[in-house]
């Protein structure tokens, strides 16, 4: 065995003593200097190290700028003889040198001395050093500080950029990339920073390796973002490169291939699990729906509080309707609902309303919504079934007030329905009506019960306020008559009246008859004696109408030189008509031509007899202008009013009628009333027709102010609310707020009873109504640009109105035309015009839809020619009959199963079959009909002329006669025009 010398060996390796020894001393062997012997094997260990590590080549790499990394060390010489390691050192510490050493031959000779010492115990000359210690297969020690390093390095590992380029293709400097085979650290790198400072890699290597490692996220930062700056995130992910995760195992034990390849599968695995979790952090968030959270159902109801009761109620009832599918039990939703509510309410601990359904609607709307959900061949429930249903409290079900009648239009409004929708119910109940149609109580309340509305009865007796207490006999005191003077035109009416109050004033009274107030008081020596003075007969028989019989006693004047004439026939019909005594006045017997006899005898034919003829008919000849028979008349007035025994209760509140009325410019509303019973006093209360007052003022128709007036006294009153209608009765009563009542409830009356009136027809079936005699009027609502020509339109109106038609200013103001316009003239069957102003199109489309007629003018006399026009159209159509010609009956027939037929010979004109036919019998007629049939000669005629004989069959009569006379005529219709006309022609 050959030892040798350190520096010889050094020399062999070709390398300096001193790092000989410290690769030796590395390798646990102990040498203590260059003159230190070798052992043979020691020797050949050292040369087996030294040319194992000639083989590695110690690549140091850039990664950056301050981190250098080193891969692997390569010896290209022999290394030195090592030395003898001691075995303790060697056990201690044991090395990839040591694991080694035991395939290193010993050197040929040792040589340290103190080595010596130890080579005894650690190999003999000869033999082959035993292996100092067991090799570890998997891992080493410097292994375990790896993966401790690696473990210990999570952050590194986690900011490791991924770039999305090849790492080969990127810069060196900013290559975070894992190492490749070449570059990924040995063990023997990794021991730099081992906890042996004393091994191979200098201190400064260490600081280096961990600056490295510190260093290293931060360039793989930088890296990272100047990639993502460069690259789409989907291709940086795709080639993002895995990189070693903490916690797994490198296989650095294995070959360097097979530990790369599995390496690089783990770092691809991982890089996988990152670029999840980077992907997941990077991609912007994603808006996932998730599914409907049903809220827990409330323990009670959500407050309304903003919503109005009935709002709010049918709120809660839709949402419970809601909940409640299916529906085919909705009808009993209802009771469900008012069921639940009370346990809400325990819930809840608030108090709340609840209506029902059946609150809010209609019992038609409640079973029409039910009939949506129920079968068909189910049977709905009975009436009896419904009402069996349990009773719900009807809050806010809501009372109607009515009084006798009410129109639709206002039961409508009340009910806060449409119009439209009441019109309906009433079709449905098979009562067809119109819009202002009045409806009486009865019916009134059936429709409200269609809409759920009570109906409360508000119209109070009319009667029972006004009541009075019949008169004891003892009461009564008598009264002067009341004296209306009719007669013929001419015949001397005004003459007679003032020839009475001339001669019979008592004589002394101041002033005399200054004021004409429509009645007279004439006070003679027997008593008092009141005259009306009304324009004549139509004026008797309108108050009549009305129902105000004031007259005790009619004087009929007739002129003794003209007699009896046409008004003079219909003055005594009319005074018979009301049962009233008549006197007649023969008046004008100054004339030279005057007959009385004449004149009585036509009077006698109209049924009044005079007296002295036997009849019972006081005849007084007169004459007015000559102040002749003047007394002898009034005392047969005084006669005759004793006669009937006028008497009246003076003590008692004032009742009458109203003669005349006016609006006083100064005085305001004035009427004449002439009391018929009680007294009358300054300040009483009372009601007159629709108006009601107190008696501010009291006259005489001598203008005198009276404190009282009692009965059969005309007195002229002011103080009336408005001007009462000739006719109106005048009740005194105690309580004003009752006058009032009564007055309202007179007024609504009336207003009812008007549109009833006129709700039936529109502007063309008004004129039919006006042919059924029912009073003329044209209603007018009158729109002006300005107030000036809104006076002067409204006048000349007015001063259209005739007896036939009167002309009606129902509004009048200035302004456009509005929509309340356009109802309030469908309302009262009123025309619209406007003068210079117009309607916007919602005005027309509502007039269109009413049917109410609006006009526009900008003339006057353009609009007056119109109304005018309309009114003329509402006239009566005049009838003129034209006798087509006459026939005597000479023989006559009676056919079978056609009745009598009449031989006839045509006298004059000629006969017509249809046409219109009088039958005369002695000058009178007997029948008025039309004729049927006509022959001449078994054959039908049209027509048979003068001098011809022909057979005429009368329709629906057979009393024909021998003799009797034919008139055959017909009715032509002639253009009505107003009755001022023809005075204006003329
Ligand atoms: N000679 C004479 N003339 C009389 C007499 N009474 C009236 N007249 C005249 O008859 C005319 C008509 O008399 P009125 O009193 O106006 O007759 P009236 O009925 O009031 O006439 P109307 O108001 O038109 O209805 C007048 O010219 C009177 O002068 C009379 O007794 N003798």
């Amino acid at each position: 065995m050959t030892r040798m010398r350190v520096h010889e060996l050094a020399k062999e390796l070709n390398m300096n003593n001193k790092d000989l020894i410290d690769r030796i001393l590395k390798l646990g062997i102990q040498v203590k200097n260059h003159m230190s012997t070798l052992t043979e094997s020691t020797v050949e260990k050292i040369r087996q190290q030294f040319t194992e590590d000639k083989t590695e080549t110690v690549e140091e790499k850039r990664i950056g700028r301050a981190v250098i990394r080193r891969r692997k060390k390569t010896f290209e010489e022999e290394g030195p003889a090592v030395e003898a390691v001691p075995i303790e050192a060697a056990m201690a510490v044991p090395s990839v040198q040591e694991e080694i050493a035991p395939m290193v031959p010993a050197p040929p000779e040792a040589t340290a001395t103190p080595v010596a010492e130890v080579e005894p115990t650690q190999e003999e000359p000869g033999e082959e050093a035993p292996s100092p210690a067991p090799v570890h297969p998997v891992e080493t020690p410097l292994e375990k500080v790896e993966k401790v390093e690696a473990v210990e390095e999570p952050v590194h590992v986690e900011v490791t950029p991924e770039p999305s380029i090849p790492p080969e293709e990127l810069p060196r400097e900013i290559s975070s990339a894992p190492p490749t085979e070449e570059e990924t650290p040995s063990p023997a790198e990794v021991k730099a920073i081992s906890p042996e400072p004393e091994a191979q890699v200098p201190p400064s290597e260490v600081e280096e390796v961990k600056r490295e490692a510190s260093q290293e996220p931060l360039e793989a930062e930088v890296a990272r973002k100047e990639l993502e700056e460069q690259m789409p995130q989907e291709q940086l992910e795709v080639q993002a490169i895995p990189t070693p995760e903490p916690g797994e195992e490198p296989a650095a034990e294995t070959v360097a291939g097979e530990v790369a390849a599995e390496e690089e599968e783990s770092k691809a695995k991982k890089a996988k699990k990152r670029r999840r979790k980077k992907s997941r952090k990077d991609e912007p968030a994603r808006i996932i729906k998730l599914p409907d959270i049903i809220p827990p159902e409330p323990e009670e109801e959500p407050e309304l509080p903003h919503l109005a009761p009935r709002l709010q109620a049918k709120a809660v009832t839709e949402e419970k309707e809601v909940k409640e599918a299916p529906r085919k039990k909705r009808v009993k939703a209802v009771d469900e609902v008012v069921k639940e509510a009370p346990d809400r309410k325990r819930k809840g601990g608030q108090r709340k309303e609840v209506f029902v359904r059946e609150d809010l609607y209609s019992k038609k709307e409640l079973a029409a919504q039910a009939d949506r959900g129920r079968p068909k061949d189910r049977e709905r429930p009975s009436v009896e079934e419904a009402k069996a249903e349990p009773a719900v409290a009807k809050i806010g079900r809501k009372k109607i007030k009515i009084d006798e009648a009410i129109t639709v239009a206002n039961l409508a409004k009340q009910m806060g329905q449409k119009a439209g929708e009441v019109i309906k119910k009433l079709l449905l109940l098979g009562l067809p009506a119109s819009i202002n149609q009045a409806l009486d109580f009865d019916t009134a309340a059936l429709v409200a019960s269609e809409f759920d509305f009570e109906v409360e009865k508000v119209g109070f007796e009319e009667e029972e306020v006004l009541q009075t207490q019949q008169d004891r006999e003892e009461d009564l005191v008598p009264r002067p008559p009341v004296i209306t003077v009719m007669g013929h035109v001419d015949h001397g009416k005004t003459s007679l009246l003032d020839a009475i109050r001339k001669t019979n004033v008592i004589s002394g009274e101041a002033g005399g008859i200054t004021q004409h107030i429509g009645a007279y008081d004439v006070k003679l020596e027997n008593g008092h004696v009141v005259f009306l003075d009304t324009p004549g007969h139509e004026a008797f028989t309108a108050m009549r109408a009305r129902g105000a019989k004031v007259t005790d006693i009619v004087i009929l004047l007739v002129a003794a030189d003209d007699g009896v004439m046409q008004q003079t026939i219909e003055a005594i019909n009319h005074a018979k008509a009301a049962e009233v005594p008549i006197i007649v006045a023969i008046n004008k017997i100054d004339k030279p031509n005057a007959n009385v006899e004449k004149t009585k005898r036509q009077l006698a034919e109209q049924g009044l007899i005079p007296s002295e003829w036997g009849g019972d008919t006081t005849m007084v000849e007169i004459s007015a202008k000559k102040q002749i028979g003047i007394d002898e008349l009034l005392e047969m007035v005084l006669l005759q009013a004793e006669l009937l025994e006028l008497k009246a209760n003076p003590n008692k509140p004032a009742r009458g009628r109203v003669i005349e009325s006016k609006l006083d410019k100064g005085r305001g509303p004035v009427a004449t009333i002439l009391i018929q019973e009680g007294t009358l006093k300054a300040g009483d209360i009372y009601v007159c027709g629709v108006n009601s007052g107190r008696v501010r003022n009291m006259f005489n128709d001598r203008g005198k102010r009276l404190m009282s007036a009692g009965p059969s006294m005309p007195v002229e009153v002011l103080g009336f609310s408005g001007v009462p209608n000739a006719g109106d009765q005048f009740i005194v009563l105690t309580d004003e707020k009752q006058a009032k009542l009564v007055a309202e409830h007179r007024s609504l009356k009336l207003r009812e009873k008007e549109l009833t009136r006129t709700s039936k027809v529109t502007l063309e079936s008004l004129f039919d109504q006006i042919r059924e005699g029912e009073i003329k009027e044209l209603n007018v609502i009158l729109k002006t640009d300005v107030h000036g020509s809104q006076e002067a339109i409204s006048d000349s109106l007015l001063k259209l109105s005739t007896p036939e038609v009167k002309v009606n200013i129902i509004h009048n103001a200035t302004g456009a035309i509005t929509e309340t316009d356009i109802m309030l003239a469908a309302a009262s069957n009123a025309i619209v015009i406007g003068f210079n102003v117009r309607g916007d199109s919602k005005v027309l489309e509502l007039a269109e839809q009413e049917n109410v007629d609006v006009r526009y003018y900008d003339i006057i006399y353009q609009l007056l020619s119109d109304i005018r026009d309309a009114m003329v159209g509402m006239l009566e159509p005049v009838f003129q009959e034209n006798v087509l010609g006459r026939a005597e009956v000479r023989q006559t027939f009676q056919v079978p199963k056609i009745g009598m037929i009449a031989g006839s010979y045509v006298l004059d004109g000629k006969v017509e079959r249809g046409a219109k036919v009088r039958v005369l019998r002695d000058q009178v007629v007997v029948y008025d009909g039309k004729i049927g049939s006509l022959r001449r000669f078994k054959e039908d005629a049209k027509e048979v002329k003068a001098g011809f004989e022909c057979g005429i069959g009368i329709e629906n009569f057979n009393d024909i006669k021998v003799n009797d006379i034919l008139e055959v005529y017909e009715l032509k219709e002639v253009k009505p025009t107003l009755e001022g006309d023809s005075d204006k022609k003329s």
